[in-house]
């Protein structure tokens, strides 16, 4: 062990202030704890500066200036391309400028103490912190320690990758220029984001991946996005894998399995992301819930054959989003403290206060390309693999709201329904800024409002949501 500098008690050790750190430790605080919450880099983590707010704030512009041009009247009042520059420096003070003052200051008014530098276990309750400042740190927590560490990426394995510079999520969400020419690695939701925000900037990009692009949603909608893609030139090539890399002068080289060799001046690797447990000093505890990859939580939140250990967000494995981290957060923060004062004896209950339900059944989330897609609860094949009686039902989104949206809106919407509790257990909606009727389904999943009562509410007309009304009707209501 390095030498000790300082050493300092509080009741709670929240390691890592990224969105899920932050929720944890303020609801710690709010229920009395003493928390000290520990931060490596800016306190806001991934999200604030190299994820959700910059990807978003790069991809907006397009959206707006695409539905202009998607309607009579306004297409005439446009007569230029995305301000490249404009969208670039709305994006830097959408990333705070990669400061966190702001954070910082709620951070201290939310009453939780802050210590920056990289922190570890070195036993139970125990927390090292190399400060870069103060130096080597020691805390203790008389009750409990939660890891909010977020996750990493994953690098893929093609020959010369690991010798040559090349973009992650991180460049590309912050970076200060845009490439003349952009290939990217990766088929799931960020490299597609990020592929079609690129392409509306004025980079010319190729996005490469194995399998197929966002594999895990439904045909139709994928359908409807790669036709997007397609309209804005991104040139899409599925079920390829990669012999090579290198890198020189004239830019990046990528060769593929039949001798295909694709050239630009930059390389998007975008191929999933992991838990970051590795250097957390977990292996030396031998904790039963950690097999050297994963940590095994309850569904409060509580690291397995633990009562001191609970990881939230990202690094708990269970579902890679801001919201459902915070979710996790706002629960796991109020477990811990009702275990604390006898409140809470660990059973799991569905939907109950101290119970991530909905973690298993009710997972709301957006791929903000154009069009979108938005997608909450059970799929038609994960229902039936929980031995669901499934009913689906699909449309195309043609109503007078759509059509009024946009001229020739194009979507498509499909409800998953479990025909014996006769209650919506899914949805998805595809097209153009569907993400705002997404909530609707999620809070007819989690309140299971039978379906001949959802028959009463009455979508306005004429919104986009008065596909909900065509779906009913389909399902012979
Ligand atoms: C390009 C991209 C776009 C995304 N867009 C969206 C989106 O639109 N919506 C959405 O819901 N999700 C999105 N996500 C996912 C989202 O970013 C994550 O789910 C979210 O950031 C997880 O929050 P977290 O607090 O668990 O982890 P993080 O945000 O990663 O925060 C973890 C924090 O812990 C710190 N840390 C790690 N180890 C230590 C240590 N040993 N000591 C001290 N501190 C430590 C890190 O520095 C970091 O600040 C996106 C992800 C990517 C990559
Ligand atoms: N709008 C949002 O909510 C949003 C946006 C971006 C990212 N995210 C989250 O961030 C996380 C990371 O996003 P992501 O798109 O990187 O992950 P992902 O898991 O969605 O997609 C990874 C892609 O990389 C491919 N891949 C994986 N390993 C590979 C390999 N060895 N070689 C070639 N291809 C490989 C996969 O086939 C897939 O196409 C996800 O969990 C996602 O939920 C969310």
């Amino acid at each position: 062990m390095t030498e000790v500098r300082s050493e300092e008690t509080f009741d709670a050790i929240v390691i890592g202030a990224g969105p899920v750190g932050e929720n944890v430790a303020d609801r710690l605080v709010k229920g009395g704890l003493s928390t000290l919450l520990v931060e490596a880099e800016l306190i806001g983590g991934e999200c604030s500066y190299w994820a959700c707010m910059p990807s978003k704030a790069l991809i907006r512009p397009g959206v707006a200036l695409n539905n202009a041009r998607q309607l009579a009247g306004s297409r005439e009042a446009i007569n230029g391309q995305l301000d490249a520059q404009a969208v670039l420096e709305r994006r830097n003070s959408f990333a705070s400028n990669w400061k966190d003052d702001g954070q910082l200051e709620w951070v201290e008014n939310a009453g939780i103490s802050l210590r920056r530098g990289k922190a570890w276990l070195i036993a139970p309750r125990t927390v090292e912190i190399a400060d870069p400042e103060a130096g080597t740190h020691l805390a203790h927590a008389r009750q409990v320690v939660v890891l909010a560490t977020g996750s990493v990426p994953t690098t893929p394995d093609i020959p010369g990758l690991a010798e040559i510079s090349f973009w992650g999520t991180r460049e590309a969400t912050s970076s200060p220029r845009v490439p003349e020419s952009l290939l990217v690695i990766g088929g799931g939701v960020a490299g597609t984001e990020l592929a079609q925000a690129y392409a509306r900037l004025g980079a010319s990009v190729s996005q490469l991946m194995r399998g197929k692009l966002l594999a895990k949603m439904p045909e139709p909608a994928r359908k409807l996005v790669a036709e997007g893609l397609a309209k804005d030139s991104v040139k899409l090539r599925e079920g390829v894998s990669f012999r090579k890399v290198s890198r020189d002068s004239a830019g990046v080289h990528l060769e593929l399995d039949d001798g295909e060799i694709l050239q630009a001046e930059e390389i998007l690797v975008a191929t999933g992301r992991t838990p970051a447990v590795t250097e957390l000093g977990l292996a030396a505890l031998e904790l039963s819930g950690f097999d050297g990859r994963r940590l095994r939580t309850d569904q409060s939140g509580k690291v397995d054959g633990t009562d001191w250990l609970y990881a939230v967000g990202d690094v708990a494995g269970k579902v890679l989003l801001t919201h459902q981290g915070k979710y996790e957060a706002r629960i796991t923060g109020d477990a811990i403290v009702a275990r604390i004062n006898g409140d809470f004896d660990g059973t799991a209950k569905d939907w109950g206060k101290y119970t991530q339900t909905a973690d298993q059944y009710a997972v709301p989330s957006v791929v903000f390309t154009d069009p979108e897609i938005a997608t909450v609860g059970r799929t038609v094949e994960r229902a039936e693999q929980d031995g669901v009686k499934v009913t689906e039902v699909s449309l195309p989104i043609a109503v007078a709201g759509s059509s009024l949206y946009l001229d020739d809106y194009q979507g498509w919407a499909q409800l998953v329904i479990d025909a014996d509790r006769n209650v919506i257990i899914g949805a998805t909606f595809a097209g153009p800024d569907v993400a705002e009727l997404l909530h609707s389904a999620t809070i007819a999943i989690v309140g299971e409002v039978p379906l001949d009562r959802l028959w009463h509410a009455v979508p306005s007309y004429p919104t986009v949501s008065e596909i909900w009304l065509r779906l009913l009707e389909k399902l012979g209501l």
